[in-house]
């Protein structure tokens, strides 16, 4: 049940951002296992929505049926206007071209230095950027964009736990996302890391416009960046709302996430 109102159901005289992402009724199941049962949301541009469930709620099951790496039941996910159930590969990669990721295992290749590591997508989506753009200071003003243009030279292995994470983040900003799907980005780092990271990206929404989704556990991280947040419960968009509302809430389900 709905326990907060959603920008969408607001009246309709009030002005709203284009919506970005929707997702309606999406099912998914693995035999007997109803992961997901009639999951929806939508991302409105240049927001960032947070996406909270507690383990194997079916988050990532959700952001793989998002990306076509996992086919869905029954249900429609739009990205900017198209239904990607019904795209060919073609169409589905120029669309990923505009969707960045920042996933947990988005590791650097340990081989390359921060510099081949942030060349490598400009590469291999060189259809996205005309050829006068000049790759050398692409690579520089993500890497401004994240604090680290001093490691441009520098090996994976010789780079902390956070600046890794940085890096990540400017190979994902380097191929000028409008969308990105963020999976659990402050996991594994401590408090202080996490907070730099959260800022980063809050600074990366404001500079950029970009429209956010973020999967995480973290309720530090969901109150510093979420506009809004939903709560995936019984496969469902069980409640939507602001931070403060939901931390408010005094329904058990929505209580315990914020008990911590
Ligand atoms: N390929 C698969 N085959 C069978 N079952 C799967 C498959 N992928 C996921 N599941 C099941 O779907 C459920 C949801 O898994 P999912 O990985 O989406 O959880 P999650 O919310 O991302 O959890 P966590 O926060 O721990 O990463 C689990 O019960 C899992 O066992």
């Amino acid at each position: 049940m709905k326990e907060t109102q959603d920008i969408a159901n607001q009246p309709k005289n009030l002005e709203r951002p284009p919506i970005v992402l929707q997702i309606k009724d999406l099912y998914k199941s693995f035999g007997e296992n109803n992961v997901l049962n009639g999951f929806n949301m939508t991302l409105y541009k240049g927001e960032n929505l947070v996406i909270m469930g507690k383990s194997g709620s079916g988050k990532s099951v959700m952001i793989k049926c998002l990306v076509g790496l996992m086919e869905a039941d029954s249900g429609s996910i739009t990205v900017m206007d198209k239904d990607i159930t019904t795209l060919n590969q073609e169409t589905l990669d120029i669309l990923r071209a505009d969707i960045g990721f920042l996933f947990q295992g988005s590791a650097l290749y340990d081989s390359m230095t921060v510099r081949e590591n942030l060349e490598f997508p400009l590469r291999r989506h060189s259809e996205k950027f005309d050829h006068k753009t000049d790759t050398n200071t692409m690579v520089i003003e993500a890497l401004k964009n994240v604090g680290l243009e001093s490691a441009i030279d520098l090996m994976p292995s010789e780079l902390s736990g956070g600046m890794k994470r940085r890096v990540a983040l400017a190979r994902t900003l380097i191929l000028q996302p409008k969308i990105i799907l963020y999976d659990e980005p402050t996991s594994g780092l401590d408090p202080i890391t996490s907070k730099e990271i959260i800022l980063l990206m809050k600074d990366i929404q404001t500079k950029y416009n970009t429209s956010s989704l973020i999967i995480t556990h973290d309720v530090d991280c969901a109150r510093y960046i979420s506009d809004r947040m939903i709560l995936l419960i019984d496969g469902v968009d069980y409640t939507v709302g602001t931070f403060k509302e939901l931390s408010a809430s005094n329904d058990p389900k929505i209580r315990a996430f914020f008990k911590q």
